[in-house]
């Protein structure tokens, strides 16, 4: 690229980390199918299970608990859509925040959707699970619970701990989306509540194409993709032996400073606030990641916003949902109560393993600007 631009959208993808680039050149000159016997095949089986091991210490699974998918929708839709194939009296439990992965499958089951709220601050309404459960109990019915570790879009961290302490002992099934979760928290899942979990290569700095379903034993999922029976029979299909390697080692790799990366969003949040008192950030007062600050500032537009931005070489994004390139609404500011001519001006910024505190001024110095045009150009900053 010409121009120098600042990349700070790190919850929409990571660039890819030095490491996970060398794992993944190394492993494209091989040759072969990991499932043959011969010393080819082998090779690539090799690096298929340390790529494994180190997916697997990072999340705090065993390795044979982690199943490869071609991203982290694939194994939220293996364990909601496959999760509840055998249910006969069912229903699924969502947050009003989950991302679109989670909201698309569990309404492609067929299956009654329970949506459980957000409060004002973006965390999951604890009452309205405990509700659910009883509502489940007393009408007979299996439950598969899922909901987001780390939300995507206001960094908010779940109260997981309370969430395993209510669904673990029940009968019901606990899924996790730990996609914005994974390096950055202790996701310990052995040893903890939930039965599934799903996480994502690209949001770690290994290249997109490339999740896996931590699934335990006992989880009862009617795989998606039969084909061969890779992947402990779980899901069909020859593996990316280079994808996995370079998720391994990216997740190798992966370092999270919670410290320099809270120091980033204070210092990112006090600017903001210097140059627009009245700005409002999203998911204060809850327990926030500290690589993500999800802002708006009354009267400024998003897309105007991501627009002049994108034209001084900073990459910034609105937040929601915007597959198809479009800014779209956001349903999780909407479950939080924003008023939706606020929600139309939310940015968010998103720090990652090669951010610097020079990525944070930059923006700050870049929105000053696009402030200064909107005041110059008659409207009040
Ligand atoms: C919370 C969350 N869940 C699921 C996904 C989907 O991940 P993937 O792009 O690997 O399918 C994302 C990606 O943005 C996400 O942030």
């Amino acid at each position: 690229m010409a121009k120098e631009t600042i990349y700070l959208d790190h919850n929409a993808a990571s660039p890819l980390r030095p490491e996970a680039r060398a794992a993944l050149v190394a492993a494209l000159d091989l040759v072969g199918n990991p499932s043959s016997v011969h010393a080819h095949g082998r090779a690539l089986r090799n690096l298929i299970d340390t790529g494994r091991r180190q997916v697997a210490r990072l999340a705090g699974a065993e390795a044979k608990q982690v199943v490869f998918t071609g991203s982290a929708t694939e194994a939220v839709t293996q364990a909601i859509v496959g999760g509840t194939k055998a249910f006969s009296a069912g229903a699924i439990a969502v947050s009003a925040g989950e991302h679109a992965a989670v909201a698309k499958a569990a309404e492609a089951t067929g299956l009654p959707v329970w949506t459980i709220g957000l409060d004002a601050v973006g965390r999951i309404d604890l009452d309205q699970l405990v509700a659910v459960l009883a509502r489940a109990d007393a009408e007979g019915v299996t439950l598969l619970v899922a909901l987001h570790w780390v939300n995507n879009e206001t960094g908010v961290v779940q109260p997981m701990s309370r969430i395993n302490a209510l669904v673990g002992p029940t009968r019901h099934t606990l899924f996790v989306d730990a996609v914005q979760a994974l390096g950055k928290l202790d996701l310990d899942f052995a040893a903890s509540a939930p039965d599934m979990l799903a996480v994502s290569g690209h949001k770690i700095g290994a290249p997109a194409g490339i999740g896996a379903l931590l699934v335990k034993a006992h989880a009862d999922t009617v795989r998606l993709i039969p084909g061969g029976g890779q992947e402990q029979g779980r899901r069909g299909g020859t593996e990316s032996a280079a994808l996995i390697a370079a998720f391994g080692a990216a997740a190798a790799a992966a370092d999270y400073d919670s410290e320099a990366m809270s120091a980033l969003s204070v210092h990112l949040e006090r600017g903001l606030a210097a140059l627009a008192p009245d700005v409002v950030i999203f998911g204060q007062g809850a327990t926030r990641i500290g690589n993500v600050t999800d802002f708006a500032v009354p009267g400024l537009g998003n897309a105007t916003a991501m627009m002049g931005l994108d034209l001084m070489g900073l990459s910034v994004s609105s937040g929601s949902a915007c597959s198809s390139g479009k800014v779209g609404a956001s349903h999780v500011l909407a479950a939080m109560g924003v008023p939706k001519d606020l929600a139309n001006c939310a940015l968010r910024v998103s720090f990652g393993w090669n951010s610097t505190l020079a990525d944070a001024d930059a923006f700050l110095a870049g929105f000053e600007t696009l402030l200064s045009r909107r005041k110059r150009d008659g409207k009040a900053a």
